[in-house]
């Protein structure tokens, strides 16, 4: 007999080319692995379905939950928040079970001009009986904004479970960056004499780029690592140009990306993570995209190459999803335990 299972939910209906897609399918399935039950979320233009049928989705949705169960709810869903908070309410409203955010990303920060939504997102969080949230950074920001959740987890850093590519990528004096070409501006303005290898979607190219800048093929899966893998070189993950300051906050995935391919990492001082850059010896540390051409230009071949036997032994976890099995574990061990008066 089962007595509690841990539904967890997950985003369908968006485009393939979707990182917040990709990011849940991946938590979910390392959820599944470890016995959860899904629970899909379909992406549609919620904001205008009635309230009455919005319930009977919701009770559709929650068709195999039953008192004593935990539901981690994967947010955003990207649907208004207003959709998440009911959705909550009427989980709280029918059973008596135990509630999980997992949060990705905090729409509110991720876009200035959508500030003014941080009260109704905090007090959706505040529903929560546990909170994970990508970094401490982050705690703090929404604790200063009114997050009154007791039982936190960091969840550090994405994993990346795509089978690996097994090249080992050589010391080549260029960059690759993964993102489009509209959401990070220094892209347009690349002015030094490095390749960029820029991979984006295909609406996303750019119309006359500098002749330093490469636009690849977007890539699904296993083919993106091995394209970054055999390109060689470094990995970079810089700030979009408006609310730069987001990667002080979230986990990026495009690092965990680049860290899959067995590629050495170049990475913004104001990183959330950048410790586990710096202690485990995965690349640089940078202040400025200035210190991008002195470091390839100064950089050894023996230490690029242990660079790389770093990235190959650490990358082990992200591929085998160890950073959302230990949270989703310690999830379980918060619910249940005494400890966590912090
Ligand atoms: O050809 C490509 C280019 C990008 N991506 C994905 O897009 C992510 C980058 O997305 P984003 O810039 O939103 O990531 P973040 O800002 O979190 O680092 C990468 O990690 C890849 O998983 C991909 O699958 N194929």
């Amino acid at each position: 007999m089962v007595i509690m299972t841990i539904h967890i939910t997950n985003l369908y209906g968006q485009s393939p080319y979707s990182v917040a897609l990709m990011s849940q399918n991946l938590v979910s399935d390392i959820g599944k692995m470890l016995g959860m039950k899904e629970i899909g979320i379909y992406y549609y233009d919620s904001s205008k379905e009635n309230p009455a049928s919005l319930r009977t989705r919701f009770d559709g949705m929650n068709a195999a939950v039953a008192h004593g169960d935990t539901i981690v709810l994967q947010t955003p869903t990207w649907h208004p928040t207003e959709f998440e908070r009911a959705y909550l309410q009427q989980l709280r409203a029918g059973y008596d079970i135990n509630l999980v955010l997992f949060v990705h990303d905090v729409p509110p920060l991720m876009f200035s001009g959508n500030f003014y939504r941080m009260p109704q997102v905090i007090e959706t969080y505040n529903m929560a009986d546990v909170i994970i949230v990508p970094s401490e950074a982050m705690l703090r920001v929404l604790r200063e904004n009114g997050l009154t959740v007791k039982k936190v987890l960091l969840q550090h850093m994405w994993d990346h479970t795509t089978p690996l590519s097994w090249q080992t990528p050589q010391f080549e004096k260029l960059v690759n960056f993964s993102g489009s070409p509209e959401r990070f501006q220094f892209i347009k303005e690349w002015k030094y004499d490095l390749p960029l290898h820029v991979f984006a979607a295909p609406n996303a190219k750019l119309e006359a780029p500098a002749s330093t800048v490469i636009q690849e093929e977007w890539k699904f899966k296993t083919e993106l690592l091995d394209k970054l893998a055999s390109n060689g070189g470094f990995g970079l993950v810089w700030n979009q140009t408006e609310d730069s300051e987001y990667y002080s906050l979230n986990a990026s995935y495009k690092l965990s990306t680049y860290l899959a391919a067995g590629l050495p990492v170049l990475v913004p001082a104001t990183l959330s993570n950048k410790e586990i850059i710096e202690n485990n010896h995965l690349g640089f540390v940078i202040h400025s995209l200035e210190e991008v051409p002195e470091i390839l230009n100064k950089i050894s071949q023996e230490k690029y190459d242990g660079l790389v036997r770093n990235v190959k032994r650490f990358r082990v976890l992200l591929n085998e999803g160890y950073f959302t099995k230990k949270v989703l574990i310690d999830m379980v061990h918060l619910l249940f335990q005494n400890e966590s008066d912090q």
